[in-house]
């Protein structure tokens, strides 16, 4: 997978170009990044890539021209098939980040992310030019480069060899549509608090089935609007109704 930023700080996304698994994914040519600056492509002398909103108002909009060339120009480096690819801007405006959305992006060639800076860019370059608008939460930050990044971190956990053994990234939370189980490790008694014995039993069946019981504990308790939706497993079912029947009691 090819993913570029636009943006106006190429040096934030080593954070995730450099470190931890996406890093190493990187360096092994897993997958390929690229920043392209607006900025190369203001045509005035100053590299203007801002300007005063029109109808007035506070702050300035990142004019569209130089959004454009940067956006056209990203998609010239293309890789594989120009059809497996997407341009998405980061917004509060966009659809919500999703489980689903992110295993759909994860299987595309070419993905371009605009990361917008002020009060946003100008909307003809969203109606011109970009695929679809995507949040990544109800909040507003300075710059679509973090928004970007926690959608590039999700989307390449999907991307085969990234993790190595993609079963964890399978086995994350939502994947199965249900929170993640406890985790411990050692040592086995931390500040007077024991591991749960069943842990160290080596039966790995009723681990598993131990764990899918604490995923579906916490989903109950913490979110069940994801149980609304979601279809259960005969043995999903048999254990959220002895979970509820423990909380009646
Ligand atoms: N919730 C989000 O995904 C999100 C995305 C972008 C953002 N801020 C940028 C700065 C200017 C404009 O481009 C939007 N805030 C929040």
């Amino acid at each position: 997978m090819f993913i570029q930023a636009i943006t106006l700080f190429p040096e934030m996304f080593e954070s995730i170009t450099e470190y931890g698994v996406t890093g190493r994914a990187r360096k092994q040519d897993i997958w390929q990044f690229a920043a392209i600056n607006p900025r190369q492509f203001a045509d005035n002398k100053l590299g203007y890539i801002d300007d005063r909103p029109f109808g007035g108002g506070v702050g300035m909009v990142m004019m569209a021209e130089p959004l454009f060339c940067a956006i056209q120009a990203a998609k010239q480096q293309f890789s594989g098939s120009l059809k497996n690819s997407r341009v998405i801007y980061l917004s509060p405006q966009g659809q919500s980040l999703s489980h689903k959305k992110v295993l759909e992006l994860s299987q595309l060639d070419n993905l371009v992310l605009l990361c917008g800076r002020y009060e946003g860019v100008d909307e003809r370059v969203l109606q011109t030019a970009v695929d679809e608008e995507i949040s990544i939460g109800d909040f507003v930050v300075s710059g679509g480069e973090l928004p970007a990044m926690m959608l590039m971190d999700a989307v390449l956990r999907f991307v085969p060899n990234v993790l190595g053994e993609i079963a964890s990234a399978e086995q994350d939370s939502f994947a199965d549509g249900l929170l993640d189980y406890p985790h411990y490790t050692r040592p086995a008694e931390f500040q007077g608090m024991a591991v749960p014995d069943i842990l160290k039993s080596g039966n790995h069946a009723l681990i598993a089935e131990w764990r899918l019981e604490q995923s579906l504990r916490r989903t109950l308790t913490r979110r069940p609007d994801l149980l609304v939706s979601r279809e259960l497993l005969p043995q999903e079912t048999r254990l959220l109704d002895k979970i509820r029947q423990e909380s009646d009691e």
